[in-house]
C-alpha cells in the first residue's frame, strides 16, 4: 500500500457492532470507509445511504431485493472487496467463520468480531495487549466486550507488578435495546451453567500469563454489563497505587458513586450528554470511590457498555493489520482524539 493513501475500509453487517465500526472508521483521518454490505432491505440498510455511506448486498440475490426495496444499491459482496484494502466482518456469530473462506480466496485482510473462535484467525486482539502480535497479519479477531474489559483493566494491574490473580462475577445484558421486542429474559436471572464462563479463558487467548476465572449470569436489562472482580495482589498495596495502574489505561475511566454515578443509566445518560454517537461509552467505567484494597487483596467493580467497548479495538486492529503505524500508543491515540475517548476524566475531573 502507498504510505500516503488512506485504509480503505469494508463493513460487512451493518447491525450493533457494524454500524459503530462504520462511524468510527468514517471519523479516522487515515482511513475511508469503502462500503457497507447486509443482507436486509428495510430501514436498517437505508440508513446506510442516509448517512452517505455506500451500500452493497452481502450477494447478488441482496443487491436485487435491496433495489425493489428503492434502495440505492453500489453492488455486491463481491464489488465491495474489490475497493477496499481490509474488511471488517460484524454478521452474526458464525456467519464471519464462513465468510473468511471469500475473504481468503479475494487475498483481502480482514477482522472478525468476539463472536468466533480464536482458530479462525489464529490471533486475538486487544489493542494495549496485542497491537504489536497483529502487525502485518492476514487477520484478527477482536475479542468480545467482556474479555476487552478484562484483557484492559488486568493489563493495567500486571504492567503495574500488582497483579497475582484475578476472580470475576459478570452479570450480563439479557440483549441488545434495539432488538429487545424479539426476545431477551424478565423477572428472573439465569446462571451460566458452566464455571469457568467463557470469558476467562478467552482473556488467556490475548494474554496466556493472565491467572483468571469467570463467572456469569444474565440479567433481565438491555443497557450494559457489570463486572464485579476479587483480585489477589503481588504484596499489599495501598488503594493510590492501584487507582494510578488503572489510570495508565487511557481506555479504563475513573468515575465516582459521589458524582452522582449510581447505576449503568446514569453512566448511559452521561455519554448522551458528551454528545458521543449512539451514547457510547467507548471506556470501561470503574467506580474508584467504590473500589476497596485491603492488604493483598483488591476489590472493585465496573460497567461494560457492550455495544461499545469494541469499537476503538476494531479501528486500532485495522491500523495493526495494515502494519503502517507500528506504535500500538500512536495508533490508540490516534483514535482515542477521533472518538472523544478522554472526555469523561475531563468532564468529571479527577477521580
Ligand atoms: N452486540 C454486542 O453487544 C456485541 C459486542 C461485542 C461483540 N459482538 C460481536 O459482534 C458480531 C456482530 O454482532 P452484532 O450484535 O452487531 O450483530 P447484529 O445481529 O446486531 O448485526 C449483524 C448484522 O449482520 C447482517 N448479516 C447477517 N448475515 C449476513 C451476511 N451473510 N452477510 C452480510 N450481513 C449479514 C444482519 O442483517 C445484521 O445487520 C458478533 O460476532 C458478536 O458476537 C457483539
Amino acid at each position: 500500500m502507498n504510505g500516503n493513501r488512506k485504509i480503505r475500509v469494508a463493513v460487512n453487517g451493518y447491525g450493533v457492532i457494524g454500524k459503530r465500526v462504520a462511524d468510527a472508521v468514517a471519523r479516522q483521518d487515515d482511513m475511508e470507509l469503502a462500503g457497507v454490505s447486509d443482507i436486509n432491505a428495510d430501514w436498517r440498510s437505508r440508513m446506510v445511504t442516509q448517512k452517505g455511506y455506500r451500500l452493497f448486498g452481502a450477494a447478488k440475490e441482496q443487491a436485487d431485493l435491496m433495489r425493489e426495496a428503492g434502495l440505492d444499491v453500489s453492488g455486491t459482496l463481491e464489488d465491495l472487496l474489490a475497493a477496499a484494502d481490509l474488511v471488517v466482518d460484524c454478521t452474526p456469530k458464525h456467519v464471519a467463520a464462513k465468510n473468511v473462506e471469500i475473504y481468503r480466496q479475494v487475498g483481502i485482510k480482514f477482522i472478525v468480531q468476539g463472536g468466533e473462535k480464536h482458530t479462525v484467525t489464529g490471533h486475538s486482539f486487544v489493542a494495549e495487549s496485542s497491537y504489536v502480535g497483529a502487525l502485518d497479519r492476514e487477520s484478527t479477531r477482536v475479542v468480545s466486550c467482556n474479555t476487552t474489559s478484562i484483557v484492559r483493566t488486568l493489563s493495567a494491574l500486571k504492567n503495574a507488578g500488582l497483579l497475582r490473580r484475578a476472580r470475576g462475577t459478570l452479570l450480563r445484558r439479557a440483549t441488545d435495546p434495539w432488538e429487545s421486542h424479539l426476545g431477551g429474559i424478565m423477572n428472573t436471572l439465569v446462571p451460566e451453567p458452566e464455571i469457568p464462563s467463557h470469558q476467562g479463558p478467552d482473556a488467556k487467548s490475548v494474554d496466556p500469563e493472565l491467572d483468571v476465572v469467570t463467572m456469569a449470569v444474565k440479567v433481565p436489562e438491555t443497557l450494559a454489563h457489570l463486572h464485579y472482580w476479587a483480585v489477589q495482589l503481588t504484596r499489599p498495596a495501598e488503594k493510590e497505587e492501584v487507582l494510578e495502574a488503572f489510570r495508565s489505561s487511557s481506555r479504563i475511566a475513573l468515575i465516582r458513586m459521589a458524582d452522582g454515578l449510581t447505576a449503568i443509566n446514569t453512566v448511559k445518560e452521561l455519554m448522551a450528554d458528551l454528545g458521543r454517537p449512539h451514547d457510547n461509552l467507548y471506556e470501561v467505567a470503574l467506580w474508584s470511590d467504590m473500589l476497596k484494597v485491603e492488604g493483598d487483596e483488591l476489590f472493585y467493580g465496573y460497567m461494560v457498555d457492550n455495544q461499545a467497548i469494541v469499537i476503538p479495538e476494531t479501528v486500532d486492529a485495522i491500523r495493526a493489520l495494515v502494519g503502517q503505524i507500528r506504535d500500538p500508543n500512536e495508533s490508540i491515540a490516534r483514535t482515542n482524539a477521533a472518538l472523544g475517548i478522554g472526555t469523561i476524566a475531563k468532564a468529571l475531573g479527577d477521580q
